[in-house]
């Protein structure tokens, strides 16, 4: 069995096959109830039809966007714009462009007509915002009549009523609402009024109760999805409104609304840039086209749903919702369904293979019965006399036969699986943790390995400075530290230049809000710097409006690093400003400054003090970072940044304290065999320093650095990685060759955490890859299958915990299921071979059958984990679902159940002392309670 269903039912957890979906669905073809065992699966026609649709979209765009360019600039040049006359509706809101206008403006990538309109200045001015402030509160939702809402089209959501109708069309119902119709039409005649009912009217009550459930139940989870999907696609952007920076809900974006940019972002409506730096944009979503397109000045414009690469900047959005391509592409997205998980293909081979083998039963029960009439017949001699009652005997026989198939293919199982993984799916909404992809909630039961990063998930992501080194001398700095710290020791030259460096060389900003409260916006390494510079009193205005800004380098993960180059004012040359990881920076400087602000050479002597003080730092887990500067003098053509002959300022060490709950955590990881590595961008003594606290390195374990690890030959890296525990200052590529290592080579079921755009490849390689909610960019999220929404490493072991509930509630169905079919099967056959009639009735098995499927289903696939799950060693890749101990339990349940139910049948009389007409009845009556209880019992 186990090779059959390897063979026809086994497909990916991520990302399957093609051909593995349409194996197993014509390995099911002939299902007797096909609507309900494809109830919750991909439609695969209407998946293509949509897919088709998006090709063909992206095709469009990309000739729009790469051939017909090409055109335009011959035919557009030298043309004027079209003068055209606006609607009255647009001149009433005061607006002086048509929303179709920019549309077509962006679409066409049209920069003879931005530049026709005065740039983006022009165009903000006709669109009435003034670019400094962004759009004011008030006029939001006279923006949203005029241009619309940035929302895409929805199919309308089913009615209540849809479910029902659709419960309805289950085959096992229709079969028994035609025996209720039977029943009552033979009832009342021969039974008269109101006797003859009741049978019918006990049918029609179950029909009603099992399809209320069902309704119920895909009604609610409809509404789930639907609730999911929304809460998937809702993007936080960030936005200047009213003079303020602010965070926003990417459905509350209007056109005229000015969005800030920062690498891993995805641009949230069609617009064109007001200012950025290294801006470089990855439009493969929309248009397929993988290579990244640098946006400036010359190419402006920024389609929705498109991905930043690397850079920042400001976009002024001139199309929103269903006015921009990606809206299109949108609708066609969530068409025919998510791809269906492992167990549930699984599950449905399960339920074929013994669809099959009640097939046998049924014919061979049907052989049985009719041989037995014949031979009891020919006995008589009246094999040639035949009546009605003998047709309708024979009839009756038939009806049992196709009732034990019916019974026979537990179609409950894959159901069983959805539901649980739904429900699994529900709670751990609640429990913080956004599944993305349903199989993740099944692969994580059997994670065996987690690479987590440091940052945000082991520890808390508030960040402030509590060390600096300045001037030969370490400070500690306390919480009621303020600007006269560095005053009596460090020159005003010195300070000076460090302030500079701290607020001229930042991602982040410094704001205000209404209330006049300070906040500070950006990456949390950023702020605490910022932070820390602005206890010492500095002026985030008054230092950033001293010398001009030239060019920036974003920070990113690859370079570790960021700098700007400013030119001073009153023709005073050029001046470098560069932070970043410590060791990195400290290898880019040959000189350091002074106590009086001279750059003087680094002795060998003092580079070696200065790595003391970083390690010294960095072992007390501190992240450290290095601020440097450089004047460039003369008519230095400001082209690029210099990349060494810097002069060091200062060091910092930034505190990053370890997550309550965290040690425990990773406790119950190493308690239920998973092994737990930390992947980290930061240095190796801070990552150390974190390790041990957290429980994550231990004695005999490794710690090692990104660029040795990538220079280990592969025989060498299968030995180092069992006993690799940290792996400090990793580039993307490091933590992506270890997650395809762990996979390959090691046959580990690997989770992977992340936040960064440089996380995406090891987050979409790992089995299951984990976002984070908070500190994530979008770029993370997209390739994760499960969102960690409030960032904790706490919640990916409730995770790991719901999975191995999941995989195993469903193999308890399993096992209930195979021992109610075993028995009912065997039951039905013996009896009919040796007394020539079924006890079970087609009507009993109908409803057992029914009962179970649903409320059975229901009941076992909602089981809430418990502390005992996470206790045992994970479950491997490849082994049986249905493990030895299931079998026997399994066989050992039946064996019970039919001895105790054949006693009864055979026996039953004797033993129960019933006589009369009525005896055989009874018997069976009581025949049916037992089996029913047997099930109940044995569900516990
Ligand atoms: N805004 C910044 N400007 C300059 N350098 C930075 C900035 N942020 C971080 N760094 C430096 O880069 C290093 C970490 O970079 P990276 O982004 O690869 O790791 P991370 O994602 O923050 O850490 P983890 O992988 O543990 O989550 C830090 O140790 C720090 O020295
Ligand atoms: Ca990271």
């Amino acid at each position: 069995m186990e090779n059959y269903l390897k063979k026809n039912f086994d497909v990916d957890p991520k990302r399957p096959s093609e051909e593995a979906l349409m194996r197993w669905r014509s390995a099911v073809r002939v299902v007797k109830n096909p609507r309900r065992r494809f109830r919750m699966v991909a439609d695969l026609a209407k998946r293509a039809e949509a897919e088709r649709k998006r090709k063909k979209l992206q095709e469009k765009l990309r000739v729009a966007l790469y051939v017909q360019k090409a055109a335009l600039h011959f035919i557009d040049a030298g043309s004027r714009p079209i003068e055209y006359k606006l609607s009255q509706e647009t001149l009433l809101a005061g607006y002086g462009i048509e929303p179709d206008e920019l549309e077509s403006i962006v679409r066409s990538h049209n920069s003879k007509a931005v530049e026709s309109r005065g740039g983006v200045e022009g165009l903000a001015r006709e669109v009435s915002v003034s670019l400094p402030d962004g759009v004011a509160s008030e006029e939001v939702s006279n923006r949203q009549n005029v241009y619309g809402f940035n929302r895409y089209a929805e199919k309308p959501a089913r009615s209540f009523w849809m479910f029902v109708w659709e419960a309805l069309h289950d085959l096992t119902l229709i079969i028994l609402m035609i025996c209720a119709a039977v029943s009552i039409g033979v009832g009342i005649p021969t039974e008269g009024w109101p006797d003859g009912v009741y049978d019918g009217l006990g049918i029609v009550l179950s029909i009603l109760l099992v399809v209320i459930v069902t309704a119920v139940s895909d009604y609610k989870q409809s509404l789930q999805f639907k609730a999911l999907d929304k809460e998937k696609k809702n993007l936080i952007v960030q936005v200047t409104r009213d003079g303020y920076r602010k965070k926003l809900s990417i459905y509350d974006l209007v056109v005229g609304d000015i969005v800030h940019l920062s690498i891993g972002d995805q641009v949230p409506a069609d617009g064109i840039l007001i200012s950025g730096y290294s801006l470089t944009i990855d439009e493969s979503s929309l248009s397929g086209e993988t290579e990244p397109v640098h946006i400036n000045r010359d190419r402006p414009f920024l389609l929705s749903g498109t991905k930043v690469q690397d850079g920042s900047g400001k976009m002024l959005v001139t199309s929103v919702g269903m006015r921009t391509e990606w809206g299109r592409l949108m609708v066609t997205l969530s068409e025919g369904g998510e791809d269906e998980t492992p167990l549930q293909v699984k599950l449905n081979g399960v339920a074929t293979v013994i669809g099959k083998i009640g097939l046998v039963f049924a014919v061979l029960t049907f052989l049985v019965l009719t041989l037995r009439f014949l031979v009891e017949k020919a006995q008589h001699h009246q094999i040639k006399h035949w009546s009605s009652i003998d047709a309708m005997k024979l009839l009756n026989y038939f009806a049992i036969a196709v009732t034990i198939v019916v019974v026979a293919v537990p179609e409950g199982l894959p159901l069983a699986v959805t539901l649980s993984l739904a429900f699994a799916m529900k709670k751990l909404m609640n429990d913080k943790a956004l599944v993305r992809h349903l199989s993740a909630c099944e692969t994580m039961g059997s994670a065996s390995c987690i690479c987590t990063d440091k940052t945000g998930t082991l520890t808390t992501n508030h960040m402030v400075v509590t060390k600096l080194w300045i001037c030969n001398e370490a400070k500690t700095i306390k919480s009621g530290d303020n600007e006269k710290l560095l005053k009596p020791s460090v020159s005003d030259a010195v300070f000076n230049i460090f302030l500079q460096s701290i607020f001229q060389n930042t991602g982040s900003e410094v704001v205000k809000d209404k209330d006049g409260r300070t906040n500070i916006l950006g990456t949390p390494t950023e702020r605490a710097i910022l932070e820390f510079g602005l206890i010492l009193g500095g002026d985030s205005t008054f230092h950033r409006e001293e010398s001009a800004i030239v060019k920036v380098e974003p920070f990113n993960s690859v370079k570790k690093r960021m700098s700007v180059l400013v030119s001073l004012p009153n023709n005073g040359g050029f001046r470098a400003f560069c932070k970043g990881a410590s060791e990195i920076i400290l290898n880019m400087c040959d000189k350091i400054i002074n106590v009086d602000g001279k750059a003087v050479p680094i002795s060998e002597e003092q580079r070696k003090n200065l790595t003391n003080v970083i390690n010294g730092f960095s072992s007390e887990a501190l992240r450290t970072l290095c601020l440097a500067f450089q004047d460039i003098k003369g008519n230095h053509k400001a082209e690029s940044i210099p990349e060494n002959n810097y002069t060091l300022i200062a060091v910092v060490g930034i505190k990053d304290p370890v997550r309550p709950g965290v040690r425990e955590a990773v406790e119950t990881c190493l308690a239920a065999g998973i092994t737990v590595r930390m992947v980290t961008g930061d240095n190796i003594h801070t990552a150390k320093a974190i390790a041990k606290e957290c429980g994550i390195l231990t004695d005999g374990g490794l710690a090692i650095e990104g660029t040795d690890f990538r220079s280990k030959n592969p025989q060498e890296m299968q030995e180092l990685i069992p006993k690799l525990q940290v792996m400090a200052r990793s580039s993307p590529t490091d933590k992506y060759i270890l997650v395809t290592q762990l996979r390959n080579v090691f046959k580990e079921v690997v989770a992977v955490t992340g936040n960064g755009t440089n996380d995406a490849p090891a987050l979409h390689e790992a089995d299951i890859g984990l976002a984070m909610g908070i500190a994530g960019t979008e770029v993370a999220k997209e390739n994760a299958d499960v969102i960690i929404m409030d960032d904790n490493f706490t919640t990916i072991v409730t995770v790991a915990r719901w999975g191995r509930s999941v995989y195993i509630n469903i193999q308890k169905f399993v096992q209930f299921q195979l021992t109610v079919n075993i028995v009912a099967l065997v039951i039905n056959f013996v009896a009919a071979c040796i007394t020539g009639s079924a006890p079970l009735t087609a009507v009993q098995l109908l409803w057992v059958n029914m009962i179970m499927d649903t409320l059975g289903a229901l009941a076992l696939a909602t089981e809430p984990p418990h502390e005992g799950l996470m206790q045992r060693p994970p479950i491997g890749r490849n082994v049986h679902f249905i493990t030895v101990t299931m079998w026997r339990n399994i066989i050992g349940q039946s064996i019970y159940q039919i001895i105790v139910l054949g006693v009864l049948t055979f026996c039953g009389k004797k033993i129960l002392k019933l006589s009369g007409p009525n005896a055989t009845l009874i018997l069976n009556t009581f025949i049916f309670n037992s089996f029913v209880f047997c099930q109940v019992m044995f569900t516990d």
